[in-house]
């Protein structure tokens, strides 16, 4: 890029450095990582990088972003679908769900569609959803063994990301419009429920004798993460710097509940309706990952942030 009053020694060290930073994430040149502006997103990670991690917080959407979305050609189950077990609801109830998610899922993904379009309807979903649940009367001490019974699986890659952020302090939200008596499960039975992570979701309300009687606080859905995020804003930490992951538009909202940030970094994961969708992901998120179904890009850009000295290290 040519700004022309800028003078040419000094032209010479920012395309030097440009170019040093640009060889620091070689990953960002795999033909599955979409950017609008290159530089933009290095020039943000140099500067995340100079504050180092007292100054970062992470940000991410559940289902579908730290979980796959597909694994050997079948869909993982998201926390709701995880429910989906005959331990929980009868077959009549299974056929209802999954006639709602048939409804309802072409509508969330739909790019024709506005978030303001979608939201009443995904009230619509969420709502008659958690109404049958409840129906089914679903016991608390049921949920560890549907979890291990259910195909869930976090993407590839998964322990490094939690394992890193938790060995450098680095408080992780997840923020979630699934269930997040479910969540926590499976991120339990994986290993990785560290002390540096919090959950913001849809919490079940059990009753003295461990039976489903409600949903607990305000309804969380894809396109109300705004309201969410400001409501539960002292729960985000006042850090600076966030990196935040979604695989939908929604998500992108998950930080409004914060002030004082100086850089945000936005990764968006596209699995779905990929032609469709991705100018609108180019345009809004800062680096979109086009199916792919690991962490390889959070986990470099973090040990990025994260780690210099051992990037130093090995270079010498
Ligand atoms: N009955 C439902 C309702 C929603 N979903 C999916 O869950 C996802 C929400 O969780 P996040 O962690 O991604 O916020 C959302 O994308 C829905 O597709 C569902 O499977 N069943
Ligand atoms: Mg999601």
């Amino acid at each position: 890029m040519q700004i022309p009053w800028i003078s040419t020694p000094i032209r010479s060290v920012l395309a030097i450095w440009h170019q040093f930073i640009k060889n620091e994430i070689p990953e960002l040149s795999k033909c599955s990582v979409l950017m609008r502006d290159r530089a933009r997103v290095e020039e943000t990670i140099y500067s995340m990088k100079r504050t180092g991690p007292s100054g970062l917080q992470v940000i991410s959407d559940f289902d579908m972003t730290l979980t796959r979305f597909s694994y050997k050609g079948q869909r993982v189950p998201t926390t709701h679908n995880i429910l989906d077990n005959r331990l929980l609801i009868d077959e009549d109830c299974e056929k209802k769900i999954k006639r709602l998610l048939n409804t309802y899922y072409p509508i969330e993904i739909d790019a024709q569609l506005s978030p303001e379009q979608k939201q009443p309807l995904m009230v619509e979903w969420w709502s008659k959803v958690h109404e049958l649940l409840i129906e089914q009367k679903i016991r608390k001490n049921m949920l560890e063994r549907v979890v291990r019974e259910s195909g869930s699986r976090l993407r590839e890659g998964y322990r490094e990301f939690f394992d890193l952020l938790s060995e450098l302090q680095v408080p992780l939200l997840i923020f979630s419009a699934g269930i997040g008596d479910v969540l926590e499960e499976v991120i339990r039975q994986n290993n990785v429920f560290h002390p540096n992570v919090n959950v913001i979701s849809n919490y079940m309300d059990f009753d003295a004798a461990g039976v489903l009687q409600a949903f607990k606080g305000q309804l969380i859905h894809t396109f109300n993460k705004r309201e969410g995020a400001l409501l539960h804003g002292a729960r985000l930490r006042g850090r600076p710097n966030v990196l935040l992951l979604g695989d939908s538009l929604g998500d992108l909202n998950m930080a409004d509940g914060l002030s004082n940030t100086e850089h945000i970094l936005t990764i968006g994961f596209l699995n779905d309706q990929v032609e469709e969708r991705k100018e609108s992901y180019v345009k809004s998120f800062d680096i979109v990952l086009v199916k792919d179904e690991t962490l390889e890009i959070p986990n470099v850009i973090l040990k990025n942030i994260l780690k210099p000295q051992v990037r130093w290290s090995k270079r010498l």
